[in-house]
């Protein structure tokens, strides 16, 4: 029955999640992903694949790593950043090909200028305010991870934590590249041989507290400039303060409230590629935070902020090239990029912002 039918799909559309300036983000719920029919399936494949080629941002819920877990990791990112900087200093970050270890205040700043001259103008102007922590699949032959276990008791806690939570965030990955691979109409395991490998990367952030009067002296400043991701997707977990912001059509930035037990989910620059840019990889920046009505209005700072953002790749060694769907046929598209190495394509987008 006709009515029927429409009360179905309005009851299971996705709901708008940020909708203003012509940027849509949906709220997607990924339950029926793994727990619904063969066409509940389809169904949340086809809104997760619509939001990438649209908008290349989406909210998650119902994605399966359990709110728990996540505080858990949040605690611990931030028992860590509030170690002694000689500490976090001596686990430092060394190289764009390992791109593990402790990022200080500064070090890196996100931009949408290639050129490394641009960068170190900009570095020199408004640094990014941020710290991080860099983690890496375990076990890959000369790139360590940078473990504070020989500190103490609670570093060793730490690299349990993480190293727990990197497997889940692989695991994700996972079902969402199976989602991707229904919504373009390829073989549910298309991608799978093309992410087993979990080269990713568990970034922990920390926005210190800062003066109002930072941000009110320098109009450039921000807390992470202005960049698109460069990998296949991010998993990104915010805490309460806000401050992320998504580009939208207009050019204006639209801000990306958090949503309590959600992740915002995005598209990164290799999965633009390798979609033959039927998939968007949307610029954003974390800029300071909204500040609620009331008495912190008063507060001379911002609160500090923390996010976890794990950066899902494909495999290193593979070749990245347009898939299947995404070139030829009835719309006649090129190929528009040449094939390159997930791992060289990575090296290169890191050593050009450090
Ligand atoms: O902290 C955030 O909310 C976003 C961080 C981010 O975009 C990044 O590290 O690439
Ligand atoms: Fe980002």
């Amino acid at each position: 029955m006709a009515s029927n039918m429409f009360s179905d799909n309005a009851a299971s559309a996705p709901s708008a999640a940020v909708d203003k300036d012509d940027l849509m983000i949906p709220l997607i719920d990924f339950g029926p992903f793994f727990t619904g029919t063969p066409s509940d399936k389809h169904r949340v494949a086809l809104s997760i694949t619509k939001a990438f080629k649209t908008s290349g941002f989406l909210y998650l819920k119902a994605h399966g790593i359990p709110p728990s877990i996540v505080s858990g990791v949040f605690a611990s990112s931030a028992r860590f950043f509030a170690r002694p900087q000689s500490e976090k200093d001596s686990l430092g970050w060394t190289t764009p090909q390992s791109n593990r270890g402790y990022v200080a205040i500064g070090r890196e700043k996100l931009t949408t200028v290639e050129e490394t001259t641009g960068v170190e103008t900009l570095r020199a102007s408004a640094p990014d305010i941020k710290e991080t922590m860099e983690l890496g699949r375990e076990g890959v032959e000369g790139l360590p991870n940078r473990w504070p276990d020989h500190l103490d008791d609670e570093g060793k806690r730490f690299k349990e934590t993480m190293q727990s939570f990197f497997q889940m965030g692989k695991t994700l990955h996972k079902h969402i590249m199976r989602a991707i691979a229904l919504g373009m109409n390829l073989p549910e395991h298309f991608f799978d041989n093309s992410v087993h490998a979990g080269d990713n990367t568990l970034r922990l952030l920390h926005y210190p507290a800062v003066s109002k009067e930072v941000f009110k002296n320098n109009p450039n400043q921000v807390r992470a400039g202005e960049h698109s991701d460069y990998g296949s997707i991010t998993l990104l977990f915010q805490d309460r303060h806000g401050g992320l912001q998504v580009r939208s059509p207009k050019g204006t930035f639209v801000d990306a409230t958090p949503i309590a037990d959600t992740i915002v989910v995005n598209a990164g620059d290799l999965l633009a590629r390798w979609s033959n840019d039927t998939i968007k990889s949307t610029r954003h920046r974390v800029i300071q935070p909204p500040m609620p009505e009331g008495s912190e209005n008063d507060a001379s700072e911002y609160p500090a902020r923390y996010s976890i953002a794990y950066f899902c790749n494909p495999n290193s060694d593979k070749l990245i090239e347009a898939f299947p769907g995404t070139f030829g046929g009835e719309m006649q598209a090129e190929k528009k990029y040449s094939a390159i190495t997930s791992g060289d394509y990575l090296v290169q987008r890191l050593t050009a912002t450090y």
